[in-house]
């Protein structure tokens, strides 16, 4: 989160290669932007994606399109609603001065898009429907209303809710991902994301059928996997670890084994050893 507080601050971000490759966008397409619409601050935060919101606005996006996932894990069940009423008032003060700006669709953070280490790949797959196709079993005409119908189910919550899309009058979707788009996930945590961006971005992506892959510039907050390269794109330069306490280990002749749950995979590995998942020494 500091590093992009930084580079927000400095204005770094808007000058860096990665928010210079989607700009390219902005003449003809729209920028999407998908991620977790919360203050947590443990994988995203609201303010960042205010202010990259009218960062890039101000720097020629004339149509833009928020695709958000709940939280409810970070913060108190329920905030969902109170975050969207914030980012739907700068979303309007934007049309007042002609940029077309919406929420395009959204969902529960466990259930659409942000699965990890490729526990469940229909998690992705709702949440690229729901975005890239613009298809989901629920419809409405702004987020506010999706969000305070769909907790109205029994025993729904911000974590859970099903995925849906806003549409127009007629009932079209207002925001699918097509061919000449940007696309920002703006997740500054790499965990939850790596599965979106290999959806994103590896042409030979096998894990469920994309059905249509729009030509996008995508670029992530962050580079989510530094081995992977994934994304080739990204808008905050990731840190550089060095010397950690497994490599210091290892150098040293001691053996470690780590151990935990399938999804706190990276808490093991990738974290304590500065976002390397691999072996510093296999002997
Ligand atoms: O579930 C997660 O992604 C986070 C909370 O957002 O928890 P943890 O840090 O334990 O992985």
């Amino acid at each position: 989160a500091k590093l992009v507080d930084a580079a927000l601050a400095s204005g770094k971000i808007w000058e860096d290669e990665g928010f210079n490759y989607i700009k390219e966008s902005f003449d003809k397409g729209t920028l999407h932007l998908i991620g977790l619409l919360s203050d947590g601050g443990v994988h995203s935060r609201l303010d960042q994606v205010q202010l990259i919101v009218k960062g890039a606005s101000e720097r020629g996006a004339k149509r833009i399109r928020l695709h958000i996932l709940t939280d409810g894990r970070d913060v108190l069940d329920g905030s969902s609603v109170g975050f969207i009423e914030t980012i739907e008032k700068d979303l309007a003060q934007l049309r007042e001065q002609g940029v077309d700006a919406r929420i395009a669709s959204g969902g529960g953070r466990m259930y659409v898009t942000m699965d990890r280490y490729e526990n469940d790949w229909s998690v992705v797959k709702r949440g690229w429907d729901a975005q890239v196709l613009g298809e989901a079993p629920h419809k409405f005409q702004n987020a506010l209303e999706a969000v305070k119908t769909l907790r109205a189910e029994p025993k729904a919550n911000d974590q859970y809710l099903p995925p849906f899309v806003i549409v127009d009058e007629s009932g079209k979707s207002v925001g699918p991902i097509v061919d000449g788009d940007a696309v920002v996930t703006f997740n500054f945590r790499a965990d939850r994301m790596v599965m979106l961006a290999k959806a994103l971005e590896f042409p030979d992506f096998d894990k469920f059928d994309r059905v249509r892959v729009p030509k996008i510039k995508y670029a992530g907050m962050l580079q989510y996997d530094g081995e992977l390269k994934l994304p080739s794109k990204y808008l905050v330069s990731p840190p550089l670890i060095e010397r950690t306490s497994g490599e210091y280990l290892v150098k040293n002749g001691v053996r470690t084994f780590a151990c935990s749950e399938t999804v706190k995979f990276g808490h093991v590995t990738f974290f304590w050893n500065g976002n390397r998942s691999g072996y510093f020494d296999e002997t």
